[in-house]
């Protein structure tokens, strides 16, 4: 119930005035439909079908008018009152019902946004504890069925307002009768509620499977290579016949449990008129009009007891996703990176002097004992280059988050010129770095597209400059659409090396204070590297420069190399002075990297 309150709030804050007139138009609308059930009586009387006696009708006797009017008369005007009703109460249904779609899919976009934008805000732990395909189903999913839950707990609202409007109309027309098919109905809804909880499974189950079902073929998709040359099609075609025939069997049981609950309303609805006709009869010798207005008002009324039980059901499903989402939310706001400013508005630092680590521990899981990073102190130095260098899992690429603010040390800090890296000031060094993974993300866009995201005012020189420094300007020149080439998913349609250089280009194209390469070289040729290393060279005094790499004549030029080994930092010095260490991991590296090549 906590869960379907917090989102019925934001669509207060969010539709306002319009989601309350929209409930009042509801309710003119049942009110009109009232009157048009109220017009049946006399109609029914005139018509000559059954004499009805309206004196015990209080209300029914306004219309006593009608009897007035010759009857040839009559029935034209009655019919006319009816097909007026009829008229304002459906023009008043269309408008209600744009209204509400406006309401509806406004809602839908607000809450898309809302969720996307906390999702950017959060941190890269959030980001470490998720699946992907997880968060792209709540995105894509569960964000819709939320919607839609609203849309039927504001359904399900109206239906009750527009129930409670009959009741009081049927009342007026039999208060006995309308009590005892209430009474019914309530003992109904009451021993129906297992079918409430069977829903809150179902929807459970949904959540889950729909979530396995994105996060297995997101994984084949992404990994198809993979089961291509290694003849997995088989296991996961096996995998996706599995869980498609859950999916079936739960949607089946969903409609089967839909198709019961409802089964037992109308045998009930029948089993309840036979009920009521016969006492009327042979019990109580009731004339036509009383069955009439049994008839009326069981026709009335019943159909909106089994719409309250199947909103109830529909709703029933729709909780997890309200869970889901709720949680989502919830989770991204504690993780919330920095402060919201517009990223427009802030500006780039000048690093003067460089980022010091001091006594810097970490771990990606808090509650399992080891640090992966330990006590680490060091300090890179502006407008330098600084290289690591280790064995692979020595802890590199999580030093390198740390210092870009994307992983939050447990112990230590680190500072920016003296200036300890807070929320506050953590966008200002994101917006001074340019990052180049080691496995680079290009948009499936085109290589202009792509360079442009980074700096969009970039000229057509700059462009070609910043592909010329990352030695990637040849084979974009040998494409047939040169720049408008379009690279594909994932940049799919270009060599390792080409993508290398083509995200070293997107990097340099901003001028950033800080470049930093992980691995960034490792798929070129020793040509292409030669050329890269010479202008990252000429770079050193512009701007600092952090490099990981496990070619170690990648590193040579480097003013400072840091050996970490199993998360801490072994060694610190220039490439000669600690080649000359025959101790030193750096020697045993170069050794190895030696022997590997004869
Ligand atoms: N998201 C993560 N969750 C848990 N452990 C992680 C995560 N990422 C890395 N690790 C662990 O942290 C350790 C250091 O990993 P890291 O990627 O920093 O090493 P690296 O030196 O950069 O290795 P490589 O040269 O192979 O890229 C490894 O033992 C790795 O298993």
């Amino acid at each position: 119930m906590k869960d379907i309150y917090y989102f019925l709030r934001q669509i207060h804050e969010f539709a306002g005035k319009t989601l309350y007139v929209n409930l009042l138009a509801m309710i003119c609308m049942s009110f009109l439909e009232g009157a048009g059930i109220l017009l049946l009586v006399p109609m029914i009387s005139l018509m000559g079908i059954v004499d009805i006696n309206t004196e015990e009708l209080a209300i029914i006797q306004q219309f006593d008018f009608l009897s007035t009017i010759p009857s040839s008369m009559g029935l034209p005007i009655i019919l006319g009152i009816f097909i007026l009703l009829a008229i304002v109460q459906n023009l008043l249904q269309r408008r209600v019902a744009i209204k509400n779609a406006i309401v509806q899919q406004g809602f839908l976009r607000h809450l898309r946004i809302q969720t996307y934008s906390r999702l950017m805000q959060a941190n890269w732990g959030f980001y470490l504890k998720h699946r992907k395909s997880d968060l792209i189903n709540l995105l894509k999913k569960e964000i819709s069925r939320t919607s839609s839950g609203i849309n039927s707990i504001l359904m399900f609202c109206t239906s009750l307002v527009f129930t409670l409007v009959q009741i009081g109309f049927a009342f007026i027309l039999s208060p006995t009768l309308t009590v005892m098919v209430l009474i019914c109905g309530l003992l109904l809804i009451y021993f129906n509620r297992k079918f409430l909880k069977q829903s809150l499974q179902l929807g459970r189950k949904n959540y889950e499977l729909g979530r396995d079902y994105l996060a297995g073929i997101t994984d084949h998709i992404n990994g198809i290579k993979d089961i291509k040359s290694n003849t997995l099609e088989g296991s996961r075609i096996r995998w996706y016949q599995s869980i498609t025939e859950r999916m079936q069997a739960e949607q089946v049981h969903f409609t089967t449990l839909k198709m019961t609950s409802q089964l037992y309303y109308k045998i009930a609805s029948a089993v309840l008129i036979a009920f009521f006709i016969f006492v009327a009869i042979q019990l109580l010798q009731a004339e036509g009009s009383q069955l009439m207005l049994i008839i009326i008002i069981f026709s009335r009324l019943w159909p909106r007891v089994v719409d309250i039980q199947a909103s109830m059901e529909r709703i029933a499903t729709t909780i997890p996703s309200f869970q889901a989402v709720k949680h989502l939310q919830h989770e991204c706001n504690q993780a919330i990176e920095f402060m919201s400013r517009s990223h427009e508005e802030i500006k780039p630092i000048t690093v003067n002097e460089g980022i010091k680590c001091k006594n810097v521990y970490f771990r990606y899981e808090s509650n399992k004992a080891g640090y992966t990073l330990r006590n680490i102190s060091l300090f890179i130095p502006a407008n330098k280059m600084t290289a690591f260098v280790g064995k692979s899992g020595a802890g590199k690429s999580t030093l390198i988050d740390i210092l870009m603010g994307l992983n939050k040390p447990e112990k230590g800090e680190v500072f920016v010129d003296g200036i300890p890296l807070t929320k506050e000031n953590l966008i200002e060094l994101r917006q001074t770095v340019s990052y180049v993974a080691q496995d680079p993300f290009l948009f499936n866009t085109s290589i202009r597209e792509n360079l442009l995201l980074i700096k969009p005012g970039a000229t057509e020189q700059e462009l070609w400059e910043a592909l010329d420094f990352a030695s990637a300007a040849k084979f974009v020149r040998n494409l047939v659409n040169g720049l408008d080439t379009v690279i594909g998913d994932r940049g799919m349609k270009l060599s390792g090396g080409e993508k290398q250089r083509l995200v070293l280009a997107r990097a340099i194209l901003r001028s950033p204070g800080i470049l930093v390469l992980d691995e960034a070289t490792s798929a070129l040729d020793n040509e292409n590297e030669g050329e890269i290393l010479s202008s990252l060279n000429k770079l050193k005094d512009r701007m600092t420069l952090i490099v990981i790499a496990h070619r170690l004549s990648t590193v040579h030029h480097a003013d400072q190399v840091i050996v970490l080994d199993k998360g801490e930092v072994k060694q610190m010095g220039t490439f000669r002075q600690l080649e000359s260490d025959d101790q030193g991991i750096l020697c045993q590296l170069l050794q190895k990297q030696t022997q590997a090549i004869r």
